[in-house]
């Protein structure tokens, strides 16, 4: 398995709470990854430091870029929202989207940002959307869509400019639960589809169980990991996890759908 990214003693302390305590968590390229636990457990914030939007009080985060790992916690202010544009997208429940756009324009922005004309930008959003199932709705604004096709939208965004690492927090949160499934079916079978791996905060049981790998924390710190290769110091038996789930069921199920997201 190739390490994409990699956490080493990751720690991150609010006033009066410790939100992540010394946490060692590597992702590999191509998995899908849960990150479930209780509420303040430092889900969000372990996800937000990974992707380079909250800088650890201690630690190391390192990416492995084709041509060299770098140093997420090291980086300087502009280089780390550079890198956070080209080698990491975004699905979180809301907020990331811009309401006064369409959705061609809210996907295509992402590559605009990242330097590429708008002509060009534009037909690969549409192209994104299309394989999303939401061909002609692209001059649609936000608000003319529903939340599963907002969601689409998020989901498009976060994979146009080629992103290696897609960066997921609670994206089914506020859809009922047909909708949820079908977000989340887009979501890992684009992800899969095209190589990507994915790192999913969520509450949800059923969209931990369709990820390949489970993570789970308390009180900031990894107590259950479904892929067994990092450290899970010992839990009284009040606070063991419960089983968590067969990796290789899910990914066989994620895999039936290759081929069908390739953009
Ligand atoms: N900006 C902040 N200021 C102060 N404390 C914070 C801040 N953000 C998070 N915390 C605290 O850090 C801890 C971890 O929070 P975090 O949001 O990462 O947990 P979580 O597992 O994602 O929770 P939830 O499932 O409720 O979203 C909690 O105790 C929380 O109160």
């Amino acid at each position: 398995m190739n390490a994409i990214l990699h956490a080493q003693q990751l720690t991150k302390h609010y006033p009066g709470s410790i939100a992540l305590d010394h946490v060692d968590f590597t992702a590999n390229a191509g998995e899908s990854i849960a990150i479930i636990g209780p509420s303040g457990s430092g889900k969000t914030t372990l996800l937000h430091c990974l992707a380079g939007i909250l800088r650890p009080d201690a630690g190391s985060i390192t990416l492995n870029t084709p041509s060299a790992p770098l140093r997420l916690d090291t980086l300087a202010d502009a280089a780390l929202s550079r890198l956070r544009r080209e080698e990491f997208g975004f699905v979180f429940q809301q907020g990331m989207l811009l309401p006064e756009l369409t959705a061609v324009e809210n996907v295509a922005l992402a590559l605009m940002l990242n330097g590429t004309d708008r002509a060009t930008s534009e037909s690969r959003a549409a192209e994104w959307l299309a394989a999303l199932g939401l061909a002609g709705m692209e001059q649609r604004r936000l608000g003319e869509l529903s939340g599963g096709q907002v969601q689409r939208v998020a989901i498009a965004r976060a994979q146009v400019t080629g992103a290696r690492v897609v960066f997921a927090d609670e994206p089914t949160g506020a859809l009922d639960s047909a909708t949820s499934t079908e977000v989340l079916d887009v979501l890992l079978h684009s992800v899969a589809a095209n190589g990507r791996t994915l790192l999913v905060v969520t509450h949800d049981p059923q969209v931990a169980a369709r990820c390949q790998r489970v993570v789970e924390l308390r009180d900031g710190r990894i107590v259950a990991d479904s892929a067994g290769g990092v450290h899970v110091p010992a839990a009284p038996p009040a606070q063991t996890a419960a089983p968590i789930h067969n990796a290789a069921d899910n990914a066989a199920a994620g895999n039936n759908f290759k081929g069908a997201f390739n953009v």
